[in-house]
């Protein structure tokens, strides 16, 4: 759906589409709202987004727990870090700035993540998304809110300890540049001292669920499955 809006609205720029969501405060502001005005026809009645937020430390297991989510309730699942590494690859104008950042553990400027977010969501014909390692910080929290236009309706939090999460990135061998002992440490500080209060807003907003992430891939995902099929019947 973001699809057909953002190819019929290439001359309405994204933050008339931010502005425009954010009065009305409505995914049906962003897609049949704008595809009447540039096309002056009455479009289909949409669907209400679904957003999810998937937080938790570095190697809790969001990744491989947001698999098996797509599997089972098809979400899109669009990985922060997996945009910004394929930013990297792509020799774009941010990507050596982007993989410094990596490297040093530390956390991208938000408006380059939001917008490669925003890209992904238009590209996008589904309507529930797995945003997976974002926001990772207050201020990338209130850039989403800000440029997309829309709150999430969940927040998953794996709640992982250091020494297991310590072990997993060590062990993950992709050949990732921050999977190593020296990045790692400083991933975790970045953890305590920004990603927590964002755990915490959404906690005290009552978004959201923690999930002890201990313990097999599947006996983590029977704490992940009753969230999403609790919501199943009105996020369609
Ligand atoms: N429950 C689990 N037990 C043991 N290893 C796991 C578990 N879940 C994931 N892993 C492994 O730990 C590593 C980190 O998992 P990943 O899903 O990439 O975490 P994150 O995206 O939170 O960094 C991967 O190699 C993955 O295969
Ligand atoms: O919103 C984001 C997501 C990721 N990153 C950067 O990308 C790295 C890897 O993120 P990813 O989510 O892939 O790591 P994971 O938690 O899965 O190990 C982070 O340490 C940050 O440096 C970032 O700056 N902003
Ligand atoms: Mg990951």
């Amino acid at each position: 759906m973001w699809r057909r809006v953002a190819s019929l609205s290439s001359s309405i720029s994204s933050s008339f589409l931010a502005q425009t969501a954010s009065r009305l405060n409505t995914w049906e502001s962003l897609t049949t709202g704008i595809a009447q005005q540039a096309k002056g026809v009455i479009a289909p009645k949409e669907k209400t987004p679904f957003i999810t937020f998937v937080l938790g430390g570095p190697g809790s297991g969001k990744g491989t727990q947001c698999i098996k989510i797509v599997e089972t309730f098809g979400f899109a699942h669009l990985s922060a870090g997996d945009l910004l590494r394929r930013e990297i690859a792509s020799k774009s104008a941010d990507g050596a700035m982007i993989l410094n950042t990596i490297k040093e553990g530390k956390i991208v400027p938000s408006q380059v993540t939001v917008k490669l977010i925003q890209k992904e969501m238009e590209l996008s014909d589904n309507h529930k998304f797995l945003i997976d390692g974002f926001p990772r910080t207050e201020e990338n929290r209130v850039s989403f809110e800000q440029i997309i236009g829309v709150e999430p309706n969940v927040v998953l939090f794996f709640d992982c300890p250091e020494e297991e999460m310590v072990k997993r990135v060590l062990n993950r061998n992709e050949g990732r540049v921050d999977d190593n002992l020296e990045t790692i440490k400083k991933r975790l500080t970045v953890f305590q001292a920004l990603s927590l209060p964002v755990i915490n807003y959404y906690s005290e907003k009552g978004k959201l669920y923690t999930i002890k992430a201990i313990g097999t891939e599947d006996e983590i995902f029977e704490q992940v499955r009753p969230i999403f099929a609790a919501f199943e019947q009105t996020v369609g």
